[in-house]
């Protein structure tokens, strides 16, 4: 029942509005609700930061104090706490895209340690910075505004002003979850290299995040400078900075609504253990280490797997006879060009010298033994390596040299020899995340859940649709991807490339792991791929479905052309025999040797 769907915004809003008539006049209660509510900001920051992009801020108090304080400078200089809030919000956000640029260079461990680095350096700066900060003193008599002439002295009345900004914020962060940002995101944290080449700018994306979490967290300082109208550097040091990963984690990071609850259950806990005294910190943090390990996506992710099974979401309809289209060339013309193209590891030549045509509406088949660098080939035609010499150019343009993201707005599109999914993402979602290339909507219209997010939701979901009908997944649409068997995964992943309409498609060993019924299945998709005219390079082992596919064939060994022509011509080509065969003799002496 759709209705269902609105029982849960429903209780939000209808609860948030309640919490401050339930809390009535009692003024200790109230500042723990505003401060509550000002750290649920901060952690809808690390919402976008952590659980949409994966990156680990340590920092997020420091966000948090940088927007406390500047709001509290400039509302005190301009009576005004709107425009402290102004200068709060972007000079967190600026601090945010110098964080969120240190991506480029740095991941994992050593992007925390960035980010400890800056919570370190921000306190310092806020105790010593005695003539603008106040230094350990902090600073007082922070404004308060009036609001549609209600004056927000009164705790009450802010404590709503306060909850309507994070329910707006909230929902933000919500919306953009699903949309075509929200999803790059996410492709970002779980599996940054297919969403590379799925079109996303990794690097633009994990700015963005951390601009905007930023913002967010300076949003929520603002606030909070106004709620306790006196700040000290106290509040904003590296401890507070870990309560609000670990509020963040416990509610669950992948959602707001998750971030909310577990900023207020571990705001309340504090006062439900106070009665343990000196062994409650003890408690608390047994509490939240018992929460990570056994509910790993946080409290919320078990609410919303009970939710789901009560609301079982609906498959988006599909349009009848529709299919994903290649962007058709001419037939015949050369399309894809490489020349004179090598690339090394280290000592290792893995391509030498390699001169290659793929022309338009063929289906082009790249043959070697192990090791003989095909996969470095495509590698190298998508962007994910730098060539060491040569150029590879798509119809008239040269793409070497452009990052994979580019190289697939250019119309080149590939899946993996390791198929490369975003696990936890459905089949459909992984498909959109193909349509990439296709966007209109911007990031703030995807938190504002403009009606261009929506129509371009709605047209991405029927395309999506279309390509997981076309290789027959249709129905299993909204399985994660973790949960499909492999033969299922390679052909989402192909689904994925299919939408992006390239003008090449590159497939690295589509059939490896599949059975005889699967690869027959894979054939016959990728015969109906090649009668619509879609231009194919295919690295394959198994000889059987190239030669049934293969208009052409080139073979590598020891990265170097030895081969080209119609498959019949080298199959028969004693070079290749010779490389083929050299190669069957091992195998044969390594299994008499085991
Ligand atoms: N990132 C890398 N760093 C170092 N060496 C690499 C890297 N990628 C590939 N190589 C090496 O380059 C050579 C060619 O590897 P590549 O994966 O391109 O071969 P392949 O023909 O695709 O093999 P297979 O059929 O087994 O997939 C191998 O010796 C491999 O070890």
């Amino acid at each position: 029942m759709k209705i269902l769907r609105y029982i849960p915004w429903v209780a939000v809003i209808v609860f948030g509005l309640l919490v401050p008539q339930l809390l009535g006049q009692n003024p200790y209660y109230l500042n723990l609700a505003l401060e509550a509510a000002t750290w649920a900001l901060a952690n809808l920051g690390l919402t976008v930061i952590l659980g949409y992009t994966g990156q680990i801020s340590l920092g997020q108090a420091a966000f948090f104090g940088i927007g406390a304080y500047a709001t509290a400078i400039v509302s005190l200089h301009t009576h005004s706490l709107w425009m402290g809030l102004i200068a709060g919000i972007a000079l967190t956000a600026i601090f945010g895209l110098i964080i969120g640029l240190s991506t480029l260079k740095m991941a994992g461990h050593y992007l925390a340690m960035v980010t400890i680095g800056f919570q370190v350096l921000i306190s310092l700066v806020l105790n010593n910075w005695i003539p603008v900060t106040g230094g350990p003193n902090g600073i007082t008599g922070i404004v308060r505004p009036h609001f549609f002439g209600i004056s927000m002295l009164d705790d009450k009345p802010f404590l709503y002003l306060v909850i309507v900004i994070l329910m707006l914020v909230a929902s933000g962060v919500h919306v953009l979850r699903r949309f075509t940002w929200g999803r790059a995101l996410r492709g970002i944290r779980e599996n940054e290299l297919a969403a590379r080449v799925m079109g996303v700018n990794a690097f633009l994306g994990k700015a963005v995040a951390f601009t905007v979490g930023a913002a967010i967290a300076g949003l929520g300082g603002g606030l909070y400078a106004s709620a306790a109208m006196y700040i000290s550097p106290s509040t904003f040091n590296f401890t507070q900075s870990v309560t609000f990963l670990a509020m963040t984690v416990v509610g669950g990071a992948g959602s707001a609504a998750g971030t909310i609850l577990g900023t207020v259950v571990l705001t309340l806990l504090p006062e439900f253990l106070r009665f343990l005294q000196n062994i409650y910190l003890v408690v608390y943090a047994l509490i939240v280490l018992v929460v990570v390990v056994l509910l790993p996506g946080g409290i919320w992710s078990t609410v919303e797997r009970l939710w789901q099974r009560i609301v079982a979401p609906t498959l988006p309809s599909l349009k009848s006879g529709s299919t994903p289209r290649p962007n058709l060339v001419t037939a015949g013309a050369p399309v894809l060009t490489l020349e004179g193209v090598s690339k090394s590891f280290g000592g290792l030549k893995a391509v030498d010298d390699m001169n290659l045509t793929v022309l338009g509406q063929e289906a082009h088949a790249l043959v070697g033994p192990n090791g003989s660098g095909k996969t470095t080939v495509l590698n190298l035609i998508s962007g994910v390596y730098p060539l060491s010499s040569g150029t590879v150019m798509l119809q008239e343009s040269r793409i070497n040299g452009l990052p994979a993201d580019r190289i697939t707005a250019r119309g080149i599109a590939r899946t993996f020899q390791n198929i490369r999914l975003c696990k936890e993402m459905t089949a459909l979602e992984n498909v959109m995340l193909g349509l990439h290339r296709h966007r209109r909507a911007t990031f703030l219209g995807n938190m504002l859940g403009s009606p261009a997010s929506r129509r371009e939701q709605r047209d991405f979901e029927i395309r999506a649709m279309e390509a997981l009908n076309f290789v027959g997944l249709s129905e299993l649409a909204l399985r994660p991807a973790v949960s499909l068997a492999h033969g299922q995964q390679r052909l989402v992943e192909l689904a994925r490339a299919l939408v992006a309409e390239p003008t090449v498609l590159l497939l690295d060993e589509p059939a490896a792991g599949l059975n005889d019924t699967e690869t027959a299945n894979l054939l016959a998709v990728l015969n109906r791929l090649k009668s619509q005219g879609t231009t194919i390079l295919l690295i394959e082992h198994d000889m059987a479905l190239v030669t049934k596919l293969a208009d052409r064939l080139t073979v590598l060994n020891f990265g170097r052309k030895i081969a080209q022509g119609s498959v019949e011509e080298v199959l028969k080509d004693p070079l290749v025999l010779e490389a083929f065969l050299g190669q069957d003799k091992e195998e044969e002496h390594a299994e008499a040797g085991s």
